[in-house]
């Protein structure tokens, strides 16, 4: 959908919209920015899983060949963002906002996110926002490179997400404003359902075994699963990940840990460990689901090598002066 012909001096605007986002506050947010909006711009509505990176990488392939700046404002939760930071490439002349219109919204914790129609015209026309590069996650996944800007996630997270993307519970509790919790109802699901499983992890060139592991998370920014600390000392623009695992919990204590990780006081227990660096190999010799950015990647399979790296300083975003 084009609206208005767009010359804007500095920068090109386009957004990317998933009206489905929140179950529905997506449309909500963009009826109102749209009717405040006194700038030309490009709108895109998405119509399918991906979309929005189909989108984003048609806009940013116009912007290189133009050269020409170009604001991408992504308006949903964490998998429409996580589209178009994939979308874009290593585009230079694009970079990339949000408002926040999902259900988990993690990347809005993370990261700086557009509030108001005026914060967008401030950043165009006044210059009082600024942005700067920041770095990303990215797993070899087959013969795909993905690029993940909060965290990817193997195991028992990857499971919640598989069973709240499009559960009929989170549409419940999004109509009354609450779809936070429906990833607590389903990580206490889960809690009663999951099988743990074994993992070798090599950094540094060295290899070690984690037995009886719930979930393994990488993570970009502190942020997971709607609002989690699950790693609070991440910073998404020190060229490093910080590989989250938890292991030997039982059932009982792993549903306490969920109640403290909000806090991200849950770092304090012997059962969570932490590794810090630019790249990470899980070797996995099961079935396990996987997600990044709590978008649903697949299954894991037997004897699988993953490969998780950092992409320093491959992302522009809006970012408060
Ligand atoms: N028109 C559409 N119909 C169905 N699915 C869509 C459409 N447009 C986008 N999608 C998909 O909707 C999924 C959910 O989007 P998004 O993550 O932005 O919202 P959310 O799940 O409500 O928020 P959060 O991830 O923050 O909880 C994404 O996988 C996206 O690809």
């Amino acid at each position: 959908m084009w609206k208005k012909q767009n010359r804007s001096k500095n920068v090109r605007l386009h957004f990317i919209i998933n009206e489905r986002a929140g179950n529905g506050k997506g449309a909500h947010v963009w009826r109102k920015i749209q009717n405040g909006l006194n700038l030309p711009y490009h709108a895109h509505l998405t119509k399918y899983k991906n979309h929005g990176r189909e989108i984003a990488n048609l806009i940013s392939k116009e912007a290189e060949n133009a050269n020409e700046r170009t604001l991408i404002i992504a308006i949903g939760g964490d998998g429409t963002i996580h589209e178009v930071v994939n979308g874009i490439g290593f585009a230079r002349n694009v970079l990339v906002g949000a408002i926040k219109a999902g259900s988990g919204n993690d990347f809005s914790r993370g990261f700086m996110s557009f509030q108001s129609v005026q914060e967008i015209e401030e950043f165009i026309r006044k210059h009082k926002i600024d942005a700067r590069f920041v770095d990303c996650g990215n797993i070899q996944w087959g013969n795909e490179k993905i690029r993940f800007v909060n965290n990817c996630g193997i195991g028992f997270d990857a499971s919640v997400a598989y069973a709240a993307n499009g559960s009929k519970v989170k549409q419940k509790l999004n109509k009354i404003g609450l779809g936070k919790l429906s990833y607590v109802y389903y990580v206490l699901e889960k809690l009663l359902t999951f099988e743990c499983f074994e993992v070798m992890v090599e950094h540094n060139g060295q290899q070690k075994r984690y037995n009886n592991v719930w979930f393994i998370t990488v993570s970009n920014q502190p942020y997971f699963g709607g609002g989690m600390k699950i790693s609070p000392d991440s910073k998404p623009d020190d060229g490093l990940l910080e590989l989250s695992i938890v292991s030997n919990l039982s059932r009982s204590k792993l549903a306490l840990m969920f109640a403290t990780v909000f806090f991200g006081r849950h770092t304090k227990l012997k059962e969570f460990s932490q590794l810090q660096n630019d790249r990470f190999t899980l070797y996995i010799n099961q079935n396990l689901p996987c997600h990044t950015d709590g978008e649903i990647l697949g299954y894991t399979k037997r004897n699988s090598k993953i490969e998780i790296s950092v992409e320093t300083k491959s992302v522009k975003l809006i970012n408060k002066k």
